[in-house]
């Protein structure tokens, strides 16, 4: 790990990463990734395949450990707290309590396939923050209705679609009160006609003010919600800026090479 830059302030962006590099065996997946999310905005992460972008998100969330450089999460730094000063490497238990803050949503949805809909948003809440069932029922069907499933309360995994399933895996990290949503690749398990109902889920989100980082090909999405545009290619940043300008007037040849081939 390289030394470590200051403990950031409160007043500081939502999401800093600065610097993150992640390697594989012998292969650098990571090669000093900067990037910062100011509360409320959305950032969608771009590129091709093995770009690096899921591990990216991994790294925020502490899934994967970093091998140099410094995230942070609302001023804390990923996987460290700061006593006296200086900064400690978390134990496990520790980093699964940091981790609570950050909901996150993956391509495969992952429900637990013995449990209904509402048995899936309430489980966290209850085993974890320990909040009285009466309250996690009360707040999951909410949630539930939120994401248009009101009806499905009751329903198990394999008695909704593939976006049935997602909008519930999304009620779920937000039973969890997240202070920050990271979506990896959402809606890229889903038939296309199951994509839109999840997108327009994560669309009312932003719009909400969660602040939202989401690896995602849908450049549709991209361009009616995306604060920030970022471009990643080879585990680097290339390129970002408001969708306007990365998505419709690339500077870089390899962000308009891409797009050419997605658009
Ligand atoms: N746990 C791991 N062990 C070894 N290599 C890995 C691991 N996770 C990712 N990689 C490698 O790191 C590189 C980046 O993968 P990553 O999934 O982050 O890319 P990506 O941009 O999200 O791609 P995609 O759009 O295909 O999901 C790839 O070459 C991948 O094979």
């Amino acid at each position: 790990m390289s030394a470590a830059p200051p403990v950031s302030t409160a007043s500081t962006p939502l999401v800093r990463a600065v610097g993150v590099r992640k390697s594989f065996g012998g292969t650098e997946v990571l090669k000093g990734v900067d990037l910062t999310v100011d509360p409320g905005q959305v950032v969608c992460l771009l590129g091709p395949s093995g770009a690096g972008k899921s591990t990216f998100l991994r790294c925020v969330n502490h899934l994967e450990t970093i091998d140099a450089g410094r995230i942070w999460v609302a001023g804390q730094p990923v996987g460290f707290t700061s006593r006296g000063g200086k900064l400690h490497e978390l134990r496990e238990r520790e980093v699964a309590r940091q981790r609570r803050g950050i909901g996150m949503v993956f391509q495969r949805f992952n429900l637990f396939p013995h449990r209904t809909a509402l048995g899936n948003v309430v489980e966290g809440p209850v085993r974890v923050l320990r909040k009285p069932r009466r309250e996690a029922v009360e707040e999951g069907r909410a949630l539930l209705a939120r994401v248009g499933l009101a009806d499905k309360a009751d329903a198990y995994p394999h008695q909704l679609s593939g976006g049935q399933q997602q909008r519930v895996a999304i009620a779920r990290a937000l039973a969890m009160r997240p202070r920050l949503m990271l979506f990896d690749e959402p809606t890229s398990a889903l038939d296309p006609e199951l994509v839109g109902e999840v997108l327009d889920v994560m669309v009312d989100l932003a719009r909400d003010g969660m602040t939202m980082i989401v690896v995602t090909h849908e450049i549709g999405f991209a361009r009616q919600v995306a604060d920030s545009v970022v471009f990643m290619v080879d585990g680097a940043v290339v390129e970002s800026g408001p969708p306007a300008q990365v998505l419709d007037d690339p500077r870089q040849q390899r962000t308009q090479q891409f797009l050419a081939k997605v658009l």
